[in-house]
This record gives C-alpha cells, structure tokens and sequence, in this order.
C-alpha cells in the first residue's frame, strides 16, 4: 500500500504505480523510495491536478476527448461523460491485449496501440499484455470454426516475435513521441510495461480462480453472449476451454488491477464483450474478496472500464487480421518496410485525413493543412507519403523510414525535395551504405538440421544471419555477446514465467548447441539487447525442397554440392544407357560416390569443430 503521506500529497496520482515501477526491493523486501523520487513524484502529482483543472475549465481538452477526436473511440463502457472525468482526474493504469496466435504483429493491431500510446505519452500507466496463456486456449469471439492447435515450439516462436517486436515498437514510439515534443522522459509520469499473461497463470490454480470469481460467472448471461450463440449453432461447436476464455481475459484484468493499479482495457470494436465481462468480473471479485492484503491494494481504485476502437476494414467491409488472410505485418520478413510504406501510399484520398488520424501523432490542424495542400496536386500524394512515413516510423523507426521513402522516391523517378542522409545509426543490423530490400536482416530464419548438428556455433551465427562470417560468429562468442534462448534440456523449462530464459553462449562443443533446442525443432539467439534470431531447424531433406541456401553453405560447400551434383548425373545417365540390369554396376558407383561424399563430410566437420573460415 502506497504510504498515507504519499496519498494526501498527491490525490490525483497512482502513486502507487509510480513506486511499484520506480524502485527494487531492498534486502528487507521493503521500496526503496529517496527524497529525490518522492519530491518528483509529488511535483508530477502536481503537474497533473492543475491539467485537470484546466481540462475542467475548458481550457484543454481530455484525453477521451482528443482520442475521440482522432477517431480512436468507437464505444464507452458506461457512461462516457463519467469516464471522461476518471481519465481526467486519475493517472490511470491502460491495458491492451494480443495473443501471439501469428508470428507478427499486424496494421490492425496498430489501431489499438495507437490508443495506448496516446495515453502513454500523456502520462497513463500502459502495458501491452501479450497473451502466451490465453493463445493456449483461443479466443472464440466472433468466430464459427475453432482455432487450429498450434504445435507448442510455433506458440513460443510466435511468442518471441511478438515480444520483441512490442519491445521494439515502444522504442519507436518513445522516439516518435519525443519528435513530437510530448514529453521528457526523465519524468516518472512515463511508464510502459511489455507482460505476458502466462506470468500468472503458469502458477495459477485452478481452484482459486474457481473460489474467487468461478462463483460469480453465471451461466445465463454467458450461454446469452452473440459469439457462444453463433458458434453453437451456426459454427462447429463450442468447447468447455473456448467457453472459458473470457474467464482467462477477465482474469488477466483483476490480476492488474489490484497487482498494477490497471483500471482501464481497450481493444478492437470485437472486444467488447470480453472486456464488459472483465468489468463485470472485476466489480464481482472486489465485492466478495475477503483477504485483507487485497483489500488494501485496491482501496480507492473505483470501477473498471474501457472501450474499443474501431475494427479497420477492407474496402469490402472485412475486418483486416490474420483469420481473414489479409493482413499487412509489421514484421519486416512477411510485409517490407517498403511493401508496408506502399500498403499506407495506396491510401485513398477518401480515407488520407481519417487514416493520419488514426495512425499518427501529427496534430489535427497539420493534417487539415496537409489534406488541403494535398487535394491542389492529388497526383504527387503528398499527404499519402506523410502517413507511410509516419505509420513506418511508429513500426520500424525514423531511420527505415526515411530509406522506404528515399526508396519510393527512387523507384518512382523523384528528385528528392530534401536529399536524406542515409547515415546507419550505431545500434543499427546493417553494417554500412544504402539499406536495400535484398540486405535486409532476416528475423526468422528455417536452418536444415545438419547445420545445428555438425556446425560450430561461429558458423551456425554465421548460417542464421547474426555473424557476417562463422569467424565473426566465433569472435562474438569469446566475447561473450551472444545470448542463446532457453536452458540446458536437463532443465525442463526454456520458459521463464512466459518468457525465455537467455544464457550467455560460451565457446563450447558442438554438440552443447543441441542441448539448447526448444520443443525438438527451434533454436534461439540474440546479438544486444534487441537483435534476435528464432531459428526453424527442418530436417535436411525438408530444407532442401525448400530451395532455400544460407550464409556460408555455397562458398564453404561447393566441392560437396559438386560431386552430389555430378553423381546424381552420372548415375541418371547409367540408369537411361544399362537399364535395371547393370544394378550391380550401379551400385558399386553409388558406393564409390557415397565414400568420397562421406570423407568431404567429414573433411568439413573437422574444419567446423576447429572453428577455422
Ligand atoms: N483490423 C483490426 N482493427 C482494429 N483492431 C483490431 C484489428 N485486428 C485486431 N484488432 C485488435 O487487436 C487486438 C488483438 O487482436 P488479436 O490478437 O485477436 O488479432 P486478430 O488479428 O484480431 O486475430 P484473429 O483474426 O485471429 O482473431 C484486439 O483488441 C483486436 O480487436
Ligand atoms: N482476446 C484478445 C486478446 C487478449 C488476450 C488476453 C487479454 O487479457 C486481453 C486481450 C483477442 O483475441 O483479441
């Protein structure tokens, strides 16, 4: 429980949050909290009652007002006028929810961000929950067949993707919102959190939730809901699990409310039942709950609320997502930067204002200015190139940005108004010079099983695109600057509370590499604190009917792939000239072939194991 002096100092903050977030645990267990933190958590208290002052005064405009202004809002829970003062009287927690059900994020899931990170840069607690335990079962809301099962090492590939890719995407927007001058972030108003709901119901018993909140859930009201409806009797049925799923969702939200102070959700317009049953669950349990600990964290926090944005469609009505097939990925792998810059140039002058909008922080009067100047010479698509630069900025950062654009204009014969100067920032995949769709880094990458196998760990960096030789790879590992996903498999848990365990790679053995794969066929690594490659290992033949190479097979292999090449050719054309009768003959070839197949194999192992190029 935040301090009593902390309290009547600062009546329209959640000191509490500020605290949880800002300070560790000292030896005793108790926050450490300086003078310094104190002084300017009470200072930005301050700050925050007089903007509420002036909102009340008509002086400055709420935050519901200015995300309904944007378009963000489609409905309230409740009454909008009541929630509008909550958001302006408290420094409220926000939550939004995905489950990883796709290796990527996707331009849907933005609308809903879009709306946390308003309120994040204005000062709101925002947590992007990735849904690791929820993706188990599958949410069912507006939808006639049942999700396919997804194989376990696909859920935590898609996991680690998502992860990253959210870590990353509030990175951008720190910066972008910092570009648009919206605050400075040394202040403790900001506080963003990436959390995954398998933290809690990994150690989760099933009695409590039954105790807790079981007892409140009634069975009319969820037999009544459209989704349970429809799919009992339009679709293929309903399983006890899928049924249960909005218990999991309402969950997740008390389990952040009296842990987090998160009052608030907002999801997409097919949210709203999920989120009203979480609203329901949450008033249930803070009525029942005995357990005085609880008791005292949720003391003061008021009703939950929430609302939804609206569903971003195709021109046809459909809702843009992974179920429907149609959606554009904010994983540079499955949609490029530049394909993605093209998606948001293709915009309609229709749709041009509505969408600068929704996807950026550009203020309103600039996007009036923009459309008009816009709609004088349609043709150049001026204001279609500020929203791809600006939702590609959000997405992959200024500097990408600035390359599609360069790259558009390129493509499209345009002289640069404003020559970009492509300089690669420190942090950055790309080693030097212009960036161009080919020498992108690849993120997920499928890796045939014999290199996991028999490779060294310098040349499997090398293989899956962390190292730009196997040397470098082996150079990285001395240094101890590569991270590889998951323990040793005498452990069984790669994952730790819902997120993977990382361990620093030492120079080891060849086949320590093994004892690192997750779920029998994914292998994980990481460069820095960001640069992250989920590896896929297919059996070899698998790989090969996938036509695909990596780094350091053609170079390293040709004399291999050669004799492979010339066998096979010299015993097609034995087969066609002797027919079946020269088996003998032919088999004595194959024998022959197979031995020298098998010393260069072998030439080649000992190579790897010593490390050399
Ligand atoms: N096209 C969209 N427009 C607005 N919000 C969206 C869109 N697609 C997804 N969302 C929202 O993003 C959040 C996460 O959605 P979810 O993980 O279910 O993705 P999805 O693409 O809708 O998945 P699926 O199609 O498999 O149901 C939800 O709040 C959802 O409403
Ligand atoms: N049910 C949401 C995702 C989600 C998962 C867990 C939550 O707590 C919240 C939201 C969807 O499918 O879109």
């Amino acid at each position: 429980m935040a301090s009593p002096l902390l309290r009547n100092s600062t009546p329209y903050v959640c000191t509490r949050c500020a605290i949880r977030a800002a300070k560790p645990l000292n030896v005793a267990g108790r926050r450490m909290i300086s003078q310094k933190f104190l002084k300017r958590v009470a200072e930005s208290a301050m700050t925050w009652q007089q903007r509420a002052v002036q909102i009340e005064a008509g002086k400055k405009k709420s935050m519901l007002t200015i995300l309904e202004e944007r378009g963000l809002v489609e409905t309230v829970t409740g009454n909008r006028d009541a929630v509008d003062k909550r958001m302006t009287r408290t420094r409220l927690g926000v939550y939004v929810g995905i489950d990883p059900t796709a290796p990527s994020l996707h331009v849907g899931h933005l609308l809903p961000f879009m709306a946390l990170f308003w309120m994040y840069v204005h000062g709101y607690h925002a947590v992007s929950l990735l849904g690791g335990a929820t993706s188990k079962i599958g949410d069912p809301t507006d939808r006639l067949k049942t999700r396919e099962k997804e194989h376990s090492s696909v859920r935590t590939a898609n996991m680690v993707n998502m992860h990253y890719q959210l870590k990353k995407l509030w990175l951008n927007v720190d910066a972008y919102g910092r570009r648009y001058g919206f605050y400075d972030s040394k202040t403790p108003d900001m506080h963003r959190e990436v959390v995954n709901n398998n933290a809690w119901w990994n150690k989760l018993p099933l009695l409590e939730v039954l105790q807790v909140l079981g007892h409140g859930m009634r069975l009319g009201p969820m037999l009544a809901r459209e989704t349970v409806k429809n799919k009992l009797t339009k679709g293929d049925g309903m399983s006890f699990a899928e049924f249960t799923y909005p218990i999991m969702q309402a969950w997740d939200w008390w389990y952040m409310y009296h842990t987090k102070g998160i009052h608030m959700q907002i999801g997409g317009e097919d949210q709203f039942g999920n989120i009203t049953a979480g609203i329901d669950a949450i008033k249930y349990i803070t009525k029942t709950i005995k357990d005085p600990a609880t008791l005292g964290k949720i003391e003061g926090m008021g009703d939950p609320f929430g609302f939804t944005v609206p569903l971003l469609t195709t021109s046809s009505g459909e809702k843009f997502g992974k179920s429907a097939g149609n959606a554009i990925w904010l994983d540079n792998e499955q949609t490029s930067v530049f394909e993605l810059y093209g998606y948001f140039l293709r915009t309609s002058d229709a749709d041009v204002g509505k969408y600068l909008k929704l996807f950026t922080f550009m203020p309103i009067p600039d996007i009036d200015t923009l459309v008009e100047e816009h709609m004088q010479k349609p043709s150049e698509r001026k204001a279609q190139h500020v929203l791809a630069r600006e939702v590609v900025e959000i997405v992959h950062g200024e500097h990408e940005s600035k390359v599609a654009a360069e790259q558009h204009r390129f493509l499209f014969g345009k002289k640069p108004e404003d020559p970009l100067v492509l300089e690669v920032p420190a942090d950055s995949d790309a080693k030097a010079g212009y960036i161009t769709l080919n020498n992108k880094p690849r993120v997920n990458v499928q890796l045939p099983a014999s290199v996991v196998q028999k490779l060294s760990i310098g040349r499997i960096l090398f293989a899956c695109g962390l190292a730009e030789s196997a040397s470098e790879g082996a150079r990285l590992t001395r240094e101890s600057s590569i991270y590889i996903g998951g323990n040793m498999s005498g452990e069984k848990e790669p994952m730790k509370e819902g997120f993977i365990h990382w361990t620093k790679v030492k120079p080891w053995k060849t086949e320590d590499t093994q004892k690192f794969i997750i779920h029998g066929d994914l292998l994980m690594f990481r460069r820095g604190k960001h640069n992250i490659k989920v590896i896929q290992i297919l059996p070899d033949e698998e790989y090969d009917l996938t036509g695909q190479t990596y780094p350091g097979r053609n170079a390293k292999r040709e004399p291999l792939n050669n004799l492979e090449r010339r066998s096979e050719k010299i015993l097609e054309s034995l087969h066609q000239r002797r027919g079946m009768d020269s088996r003998e003959h032919m088999d004595d070839m194959e024998y022959a072939l197979e031995k020298q197949r098998r010393a260069l194999d072998e030439k080649f192992q000992k190579r790897d194991k010593s490390g050399e190029e």
